[in-house]
């Protein structure tokens, strides 16, 4: 009888990405590969650094691409572009994992997806026109990293120099940082990190998932982006007063606003969103009231001494650790979200007390989502003012306070003087006249 032959080392993970790579390239957001889904931690580490490429590069195969398909991407092919797309991730940029791997597991990727299986001859001339013109493909210009539906209006916004730290920033991924819920030296020594700013520290390397780092059982600490830090520190409400957090799974911030003493309902839209904020806070053993509801029109029985609005947005922010992000989103999709925002900051503003303070906040680096909101808010809603934000109120970070007492990071900056940018986000800061 014949045997089955053993699958070729490297053909299950090259098989594991492709599925992950051409559900991101449909539409989903990008999550590395877990445990579950590839049990050995090489593969899976190897797998997720040619996924996380492809997406890094993404304007730069989409140009590679198009020199080399002369009739484009064929059509229902299955898994056929994933496979392509990671194994010139590969050839042109991963040149320490060899040009042979690549092009042998990619046909045989092509052969085992029924839909691509007619198309290994087309893989096999591709992968050997692409080898040959590696070095060229390599030095394409960095500019072709960030889209056109972006680059000029980030231009405008940020500058050159700006985005050009942006493509640095979106090749090298972001480290990872946490906000700790008290500052302990030890810890922090035992993390591997390094204070950032304020409560937040930074680590660059780490050799395990974040489950496993120590502190994290015991609710010593939440991960949290520098950036996203900044918002809930910056609500100076009355000291011990009720807050509002709409918009609050998962929680990060929720929980920083545990930490500086406010009495806090957290409202989300999404119930298993709110799950999981109630997990976390439960490790952390930190309380809070938690409502599922539109942040459109919930109307609480009493109003509040603050409202935090993390709201809904294109998060072309992350882009760091969502490369995806700034190829999925359209014009139409930021002008969708600019809608739903002036919604919810009309409803934060009714849910306020009198002199309450309202911080409103996006992940985005979209003018639209954030500097113009501002001038529609207090064109829109009578009884709002601003209350700049002083660059005291940041230490550390005071280049990113503006002359308006607004706040704009961008993943060109460095915390604290640190590498590694941040996230990009907006805040305002509001208060009831
Ligand atoms: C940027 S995330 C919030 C992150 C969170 N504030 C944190 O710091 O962990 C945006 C959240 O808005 C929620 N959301 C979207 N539309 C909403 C709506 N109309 N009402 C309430 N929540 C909404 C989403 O479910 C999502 O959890």
């Amino acid at each position: 009888m014949a045997q089955n032959k053993p699958d070729p080392a490297g053909l299950k993970l090259r098989l594991v990405a492709a599925q992950r790579l051409k559900n991101v390239l449909a539409g989903d957001n990008f999550s590395p590969l877990t445990t579950a889904e590839l049990a050995d931690g090489r593969d899976r580490a190897l797998a997720n650094r040619l996924i996380t490429t492809a997406l890094r590069r993404q304007g730069q195969l989409n140009f590679i691409i198009h020199t080399l398909l002369d009739k484009g991407m064929p059509g229902k092919s299955g898994t056929f572009e994933a496979v392509l797309r990671l194994s010139l991730a590969q050839l042109v940029f991963l040149p320490d994992l060899g040009a042979h791997s690549a092009l042998f597991l990619a046909v045989e990727a092509t052969k085992r997806d029924p839909k691509a299986r007619h198309l290994s001859g087309l893989m096999n001339a591709v992968l050997r026109n692409a080898q040959a013109n590696s070095a060229k493909f390599g030095m394409l210009s960095d500019d072709l990293l960030i889209p056109d539906t972006f680059g000029d209006t980030w231009l405008d916004a940020y500058g050159e120099e700006a985005i050009s730290a942006f493509s640095t920033a979106l090749l090298a991924g972001a480290p990872l940082d946490l906000t700790l819920k008290t500052s302990d030296a030890e810890l922090i020594d035992a993390l591997g990190a390094e204070k950032l700013i304020a409560d937040s520290v930074r680590i660059d390397q780490r050799d395990r998932p974040v489950e496993a780092l120590p502190g994290f059982a015991e609710g010593q600490w939440w991960v949290q982006d520098a950036a996203s830090a900044i918002p809930a520190r910056l609500l100076g409400a009355t000291k011990g007063g009720r807050v509002l957090d709409l918009c609050a799974a998962p929680g990060g911030k929720t929980a920083q606003l545990i930490k500086a003493g406010y009495q806090v309902t957290a409202l989300d839209s999404d119930a298993t969103r709110m799950e999981r904020l109630k997990q976390n806070l439960a490790r952390l053993d930190y309380t809070a009231e938690t409502v599922v509801a539109d942040a459109g029109n919930y109307a609480p029985s009493a109003p509040y001494d603050g409202v935090l609005l993390d709201a809904p947005c294109s998060a072309t922010g992350t882009f760091r650790r969502h490369p995806e992000v700034i190829w999925h989103r359209s014009v139409g999709d930021v002008a969708g979200r600019v809608r739903l925002q002036r919604a919810l900051l009309a409803n934060a503003f009714r849910c306020l007390d009198a002199s309450g303070v309202l911080v409103y906040c996006v992940c985005s680096l979209e003018p639209a989502e954030g500097e113009n909101q501002v001038e529609w808010a207090l064109d829109a809603l009578p009884g709002l003012e601003l209350w700049p934000v002083t660059p005291a109120e940041l230490p550390g970070l005071e280049t990113a306070v503006t002359g308006r007492g607004l706040v704009r990071t961008h993943p060109g900056m460095a915390p604290g003087g640190r590498d590694g940018g941040m996230d990009g986000f907006f805040v305002a800061r509001f208060r009831r006249r």
